[in-house]
């Protein structure tokens, strides 16, 4: 079988904004048929990595395609296979749910709405305009997956839903994605920034890192869920670990309180942390490591990158 090309190639893309580098020069590879989440703290490029991709924004170097073409020439008929779900989404308010889909239809020949109202459990007589914010999301949802795109790329989606239509929504996504084919055709492939991470977690096939504009990593779910573990030492009576000892670059944010010594394992994958510290630590009395979820991974990251840009400045 001949490998796919990726849905999504990034090259040294960047973006200023008068003065500010808001996206340092990134290189992604979005797998086809792959759930990619983009995850960062606010302000961190994601929005404005998903408007490069849309072209809605112009990069200021660099380059990315989308289904094998250029971000900047896109064309139309490459937007009926490119679906967008946006948090800030303009939608042409004095319609109604049903109108909308109307509206739509006739710019895309793979249209097929059946069902989709019902499973979204969308009023098709309502305004767009009296909606709330979770059915504001069903009817974008709904407009997006009734052209069976190849390709979504969502922007905060989930943002302020409670966890029922948050649920609802993925549930009708993921039941709806096409599956990889019998000719190896890869299936949807959807690239999403959340900061919902437990969900996210739950769904996505890969996950990335952006922060401050720049990509900390991008990689399976599995691999990076394999590569974490929150470790903690207690050592023999009278042995510590000083505030200066030289321990290893893979273990972020090491702290010590008399005998205890917990820090986040980076590289579990590539030697048993528990032997890695026996092997490292003198006068060791117990070792215990523990698995750690897409959030609490987030978190360390987050506060060891705090701790780096500290002791630079
Ligand atoms: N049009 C603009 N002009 C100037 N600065 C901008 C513009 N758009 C975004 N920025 C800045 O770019 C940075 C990245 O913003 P962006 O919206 O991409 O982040 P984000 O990761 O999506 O954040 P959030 O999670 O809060 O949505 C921010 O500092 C923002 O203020």
């Amino acid at each position: 079988m001949t490998p796919q090309p990726p849905a999504i190639e990034v090259r040294q893309l960047s973006k200023q904004f008068g003065a500010a580098q808001v996206l340092s020069p990134l290189d992604l590879v979005v797998p086809a048929g792959s759930i990619f989440a983009l995850v960062g703290h606010n302000g961190a490029g994601k929005t404005t990595l998903i408007k490069l991709l849309m072209n809605i924004l112009r990069p200021s170097a660099g380059a990315a395609t989308v289904l094998g073409q250029s971000t900047t020439s896109l064309s139309s008929s490459a937007f009926t296979r490119i679906g967008y779900v946006s948090e800030n989404q303009e939608l042409p308010e004095w319609m109604t749910v049903q109108g909308f889909l109307d509206y739509l239809r006739p710019f895309y020949p793979t249209w097929d709405e059946s069902g989709l109202l019902a499973d979204l459990d969308l009023p098709r007589d309502q305004k767009l305009k009296h909606l709330s914010r979770g059915m504001r999301m069903k009817a974008l949802f709904a407009s997006v997956l009734a052209f069976h795109p190849s390709l979504i790329l969502m922007d905060e989606p989930f943002s302020g839903l409670d966890p029922v239509t948050r649920d609802e929504l993925i549930q009708t996504l993921l039941g709806r994605m096409s599956p990889e084919d019998e000719l190896n055709h890869r299936g949807t492939t959807i690239l999403i920034s959340s900061h919902d991470l437990a969900e996210i977690e739950s769904f996505a096939t890969h996950v990335a890192f952006l922060h401050r504009g720049a990509l900390l990593f991008a990689e399976p779910m599995d691999t990076l869920i394999a590569r974490f573990r929150e470790v903690t030492v207690t050592l023999s009576t009278g042995e510590t670990v000083g505030a200066n000892a030289d321990l290893p670059a893979d273990w972020l944010s090491p702290e010590s309180c008399g005998a205890v010594l917990r820090f986040v394992h980076s590289r579990a994958d590539r030697e048993d942390p528990e032997m890695e510290v026996r092997k490292l630590l003198p006068g060791i009395r117990h070792v215990e490591s523990e698995p750690m979820t897409l959030r609490t991974i987030f978190l360390a990251l987050a506060k060891a990158n705090r701790h780096q840009e500290w002791s630079r400045s």
